[in-house]
């Protein structure tokens, strides 16, 4: 499917976002590890989400979403999951199948698992090393991408790990193998990373430690083998989500966009706070606390941004936003610059080449150095570009947020992909004001 999107005016009204997609899919999971029933509500209905739930099913965890739009799981406790007949097909989510695998690892059954052509792409080793070491066996495609097949074990051994990267996805798989262990799995991460699985798994009943290390390291430790008590979970607006409508709003002059209900977990909100610095007019109002999480409402209007520097040490707290924040960059007036990106290339597509050849596409003066993206900005691009989304829902949504404000239309090409982790999002941008329609194939 293609989308179009046309330069528009003034953006303005006040939208409620789809819930958050890292802490839907482990709603769903330890929801499934409890014992006994918990509701979540706000779930986000998206494709990757919903792959994370017909894979519980197919382990034999009844997920169930009733008329009203609550998500009812019967949790089967930890260690319950059934071998599944089938193979487990994760479509294009990352989190979905690197935190299975930690939930795998601690299962005495053989199971495959696969996923579309992007997550078929991705590198699985960074997961599979500490849960070799921890006793499961994987047999996987060269270079240790999916399709594979996990052997997990009843009595995986404890666990001391140190990871080359600040991952939420892999620090998440070591906890989730820890919790089906006995005693103390810890794993240290360079800078801290999302901390969702953290406060998720500690509301209910399990054991988890944090500890701040030198150099900005963090060690989380948790005990193994808790009873984890169901709960209700109400999950908040997704901030990677809104990033979208928000450099819609602040790149488009006159705009006034109101985000509501909207996570601000200080490890997710990088992104605003980079388009704080360059000059971006954001205020957050309504802050409340939901199922340990604090959200808020979020304004943002159209400002005459100016580039900036984005410190590394910010990547992991902003890490899915680099797209659409190079997107505001290249209406900032002046160069930005942002370091240390490496790890874009190993998401749904290598999002780091891909800004860069769709930027220049439309006109906007671009170039990668090593792992660092440099954006010239503050002319009006050109647009006019067609761009393949290569499976990538956040390149499809970065430049259609850029079409609204080009001079020219964008196309992009296989946006369906924004299903994954935005359903409505076209629907959503139009309410706005932007200008967002299908092309005739
Ligand atoms: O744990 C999570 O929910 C996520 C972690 C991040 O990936 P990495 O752990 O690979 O950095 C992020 O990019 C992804 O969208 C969601
Ligand atoms: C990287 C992402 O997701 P995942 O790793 O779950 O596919 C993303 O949503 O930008």
């Amino acid at each position: 499917m293609q989308l179009r999107a046309s330069p528009h005016d003034a953006l303005s009204g006040a939208v409620a976002l789809p819930g958050d997609k890292s802490i839907s899919h482990r709603s769903l999971m330890f929801a499934a590890l409890a014992v006994g029933e918990s509701r979540i509500t706000g779930l986000l209905e998206g494709e990757d989400v919903l792959s994370t739930a017909s894979a519980l099913r197919r382990m034999g965890v009844p997920v169930e979403r009733h008329a009203d739009g609550t998500w009812v799981v019967q949790g089967v406790g930890v260690g319950g999951l059934a071998e599944p007949e089938e193979p487990l097909d994760l479509g294009n989510a990352g989190t979905g199948a690197r935190l299975l695998m930690g939930l795998l690892a601690g299962h005495p059954f053989t199971s495959f698992m696969t996923g579309d052509a992007s997550l078929r792409a991705r590198p699985m080793r960074r997961v599979i090393e500490p849960l070799r070491q921890m006793g499961a066996a994987f047999l996987a495609r060269s270079g240790e991408r999916l399709p594979l097949a996990v052997t997990g074990r009843a009595d995986l051994l404890p666990l001391a790990w140190e990871s080359g990267v600040a991952s939420a996805q892999v620090k998440s798989a070591i906890l989730l193998a820890g919790l089906h262990t006995p005693g103390l799995t810890t794993v240290i991460e360079p800078l801290p990373s999302r901390d969702h699985t953290e406060r998720m798994l500690a509301g209910m009943g399990a054991r988890v430690t944090r500890e701040a290390l030198s150099g900005g390291r963090v060690r989380i430790g948790i005990e193994g083998q808790p009873e984890l008590r169901p709960q209700s979970f109400r999950v908040p607006g997704d901030p990677s989500s809104a990033a979208f409508p928000a450099v819609a709003a602040a790149i488009t002059p006159g705009a006034v966009v109101r985000l509501e209900g909207v996570g601000l977990n200080p490890l997710r909100t990088g992104l605003y706070t980079t388009l704080a610095e360059m000059g971006a007019d954001i205020a957050v109002d309504n802050r409340r606390e939901e199922a340990g999480e604090e959200i808020g409402d979020i304004t943002v209007r159209g400002s005459a941004l100016v580039g900036v520097e984005v410190p590394p040490g910010r990547a992991p707290s902003m890490i899915d936003e680099y797209p659409v924040l190079a997107v505001a960059a290249a209406f900032a007036r002046g160069r930005t610059v942002m370091r240390g990106l490496g790890e874009l290339r190993v998401k749904e597509s290598d999002r780091l080449s891909l800004m860069a050849e769709g930027l220049a596409a439309c006109g906007v003066d671009v170039m990668v150095e090593g792992d660092d993206l440099i954006v010239e900005g503050g002319r009006q691009p050109a647009g006019g570009a067609l761009i393949d989304a290569h499976l990538d829902h956040r390149i499809a949504m970065s430049f259609l947020v850029l079409g609204g404000r080009a001079a020219a239309p964008v196309t992009v090409q296989g946006a369906e992909t924004i299903e994954t982790s935005f359903p409505g999002f076209a629907s959503l941008m139009t309410g706005l004001g932007a200008r967002i329609g299908a092309v005739a194939p």
